[in-house]
Order: structure tokens, then C-alpha cells, then sequence
């Protein structure tokens, strides 16, 4: 159950050992099975790494880009994951990469759980990584602690790819993977920062943190990246 840990001294190390990481992830999908797809996470973390893999050289239009979560908010509002994608990575070359969202027209989270669903299940799959972030409460993905659907959210053999659910810890609805979607990979990398985070992870599985779940799985391979 112990997951390796990968140690930085800073944050800009582990923003760019972790975006050459992934490029030469995607490279080598790209060449064993001609295509290649990443799955992201968004809140303040992994806007240096976002930097630092657009400029890495590859093949970006064989690329496929999507969030492992997202608030339901409008693509263009501040709090948006995609838009910190967009903003961050989705640049440059970059921009040849297949940018797919998970924010639909719909007022409601839970309205557009069939287009999302059908949006991650057109995507190449397994995915070649996926990278999740950690809140300070536990959470991983869009998986809060004290959601209502959260056991839908972490049912390994559920069928659902995303799932709409309602924090009550944070703000927005949500749109996230399900955690048999986040298995579906080729490798999942917990990106964290910080001390106190360090803490919180030390203590998920006592605590029943959400975040165990992948913790405690081994069906995927998972790394910690980490930095004060
Ligand atoms: O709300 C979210 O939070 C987590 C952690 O974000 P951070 O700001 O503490 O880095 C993030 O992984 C997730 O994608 C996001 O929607």
C-alpha cells in the first residue's frame, strides 16, 4: 500500500521534472499506439507544471488534453479549471493538442452528466496519466468528504465515467471522473505542495480521507510529487 514518494527542493523542480515526465509519457504513447491522452486537475498547483509542459517538444496534435474535475461555473470565469488549462498549457504549440472540458451548456452539473460522460468515453484510453491534485481537506479529484454521492464517486465497479456532485466544503457543483476512470491509466501522479499537505496525506488513510481511495488501490500505479 506505501506509494514512492518524489522529492523536490522547490516547486519550480518539481513544476519541470514532472512536465518532462509527462511529455515523455505522452511520447511514448504517441510512437506504441499513435495517440496519447492526458487527464488534469486544476486549483493553484499545477499552474507552474501547466508552464513548463507547454514548451516541452512533441507531437501535441496526437494529444488529447481533459480535466479530472471541474466547477461548474461559465469556461472563461477565474475559478474554471479548464480555463487555467487553457490559459497555462493549452498555448502555443500546445494548442494542437484536443482540449476536451468537461463544462457543458447545461445549468446544472447534474444535467450534463451524459454529454461529459460521452465526451471522456470518445477519448483515447487508457489514459497515458493522470494527475491529481489534493486539498487540504483530503479531497482528490472532485471526491469532498461529506458529499452526498461520494460512495458513487469511489464505487471501484461502477460503470459512470464522470459524476456530477455538490461539495458542501467548497464552492460550485462539480463535474468529476469517477475513481474507476482515474484507474483507467497508464499512471496517476499525486501532485502536491507544501508541508501541510505533506500532513493531511500522512493521515489519509487513518482518516478515511477521499484521497485514500487511490491510496489504498493497486491496480494503477501511483507516484507522489511533492515540494515544500
Ligand atoms: O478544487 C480543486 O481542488 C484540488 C486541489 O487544489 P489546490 O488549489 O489545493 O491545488 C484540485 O486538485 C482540483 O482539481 C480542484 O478542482
Amino acid at each position: 500500500m506505501s506509494k514512492p514518494w518524489r522529492l523536490f527542493e522547490d516547486r519550480e523542480a518539481l513544476a519541470q521534472a514532472l512536465a518532462e515526465h509527462l511529455a515523455q509519457r505522452l511520447r511514448d504513447d504517441i510512437a506504441g499506439r499513435g495517440e496519447a491522452s492526458l487527464a488534469l486537475s486544476g486549483g493553484s498547483t499545477p499552474k507552474p507544471m501547466f508552464q513548463a509542459l507547454a514548451q516541452q517538444s512533441l507531437n501535441w496534435e496526437q494529444v488529447s488534453l481533459t480535466l479530472v474535475d471541474e466547477r461548474w461555473v461559465d469556461r472563461d470565469h477565474p475559478d474554471s479549471n479548464e480555463c487555467l488549462l487553457r490559459e497555462n498549457l493549452h498555448r502555443g504549440p500546445a494548442a494542437a493538442a484536443r482540449l476536451v472540458g468537461l463544462k457543458t451548456p447545461h445549468a446544472r452539473a447534474s444535467e450534463g452528466e451524459g454529454e461529459a460522460e460521452a465526451r471522456i468515453a470518445n477519448l483515447p484510453r487508457p489514459f497515458s496519466a493522470v494527475v491529481l491534485g489534493m486539498g487540504g481537506d483530503g479531497h482528490t479529484a472532485s471526491w469532498f468528504p461529506q458529499a452526498a454521492n461520494l460512495p458513487r464517486l469511489l464505487d471501484q465497479n461502477g460503470s459512470a465515467l464522470v459524476a456530477a456532485t455538490e461539495p458542501v466544503t467548497a464552492p460550485h457543483a462539480r463535474m468529476t471522473l469517477t475513481l474507476p476512470a482515474v484507474l483507467n491509466s497508464s499512471e496517476i501522479i499525486l501532485h502536491i505542495t507544501g508541508d501541510d499537505k505533506k500532513a493531511v496525506l500522512g493521515e489519509a488513510i487513518a482518516r478515511g480521507f477521499p484521497v485514500a481511495a487511490v491510496l489504498r488501490q493497486s491496480s494503477t500505479p501511483l507516484s507522489i510529487w511533492w515540494a515544500p
